[in-house]
């Protein structure tokens, strides 16, 4: 099949179920015949449909299967225009999610140490001054 170059304003025309096209990786898919064939179901493609769906797709992890199945319903080419929506993949080497959290937690550790410090010392300097009072009563 011949495949043409479509903005995203083309794209968006078609986000019925019976007209429905998906922006994934920068390929166009008409997907109208295959929504109600879809193992995930027909919403879940209603709800991108006429989007950029890369980021829906990719986080379910989707077998080779629909990516094969996905190839066989590409139309066509994303043709961008300067103000449309950024690619929702993430940039090749960007520092995946995990990376960032587990740093998160080591500032939070360090945090906790500093505040368990201070307390420890605080409740040291209490004791002493007590001692000091006892001795010279
Ligand atoms: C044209 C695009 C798509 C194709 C060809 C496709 C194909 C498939 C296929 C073949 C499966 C069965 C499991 C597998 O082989 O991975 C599946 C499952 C699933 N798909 Fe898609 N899919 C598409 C788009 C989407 C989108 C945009 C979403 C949005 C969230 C989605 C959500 C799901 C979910 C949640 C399942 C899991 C269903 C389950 O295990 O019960 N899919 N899809």
């Amino acid at each position: 099949m011949a495949t043409k170059e479509l903005t995203y304003q083309d794209v968006a025309e078609h986000n019925t179920k019976k007209d429905l096209y998906l922006v994934i990786h920068d390929q166009i898919y008409d997907v109208t015949k295959f929504v109600d064939e879809h193992p995930g179901g027909e919403e879940v493609l209603l709800d991108v449909a006429g989007q950029d769906a890369t980021e829906a797709f990719e986080d379910v992890g989707h077998s080779d299967e629909a990516r094969e199945t996905l190839a066989k319903l590409k139309v066509g080419t994303l043709k961008r225009n300067p103000g449309d929506p950024k690619p929702k993949t993430p940039a090749p080497g960007a520092v995946p999610p995990a990376a960032n959290s587990s740093s998160a937690g080591f500032g939070f550790g360090v945090y906790a140490l500093v505040l368990i410090g201070g307390a420890v010392a605080y409740f040291a300097y209490q004791y002493l001054q007590q001692q000091q009072g006892a001795q010279s009563a």
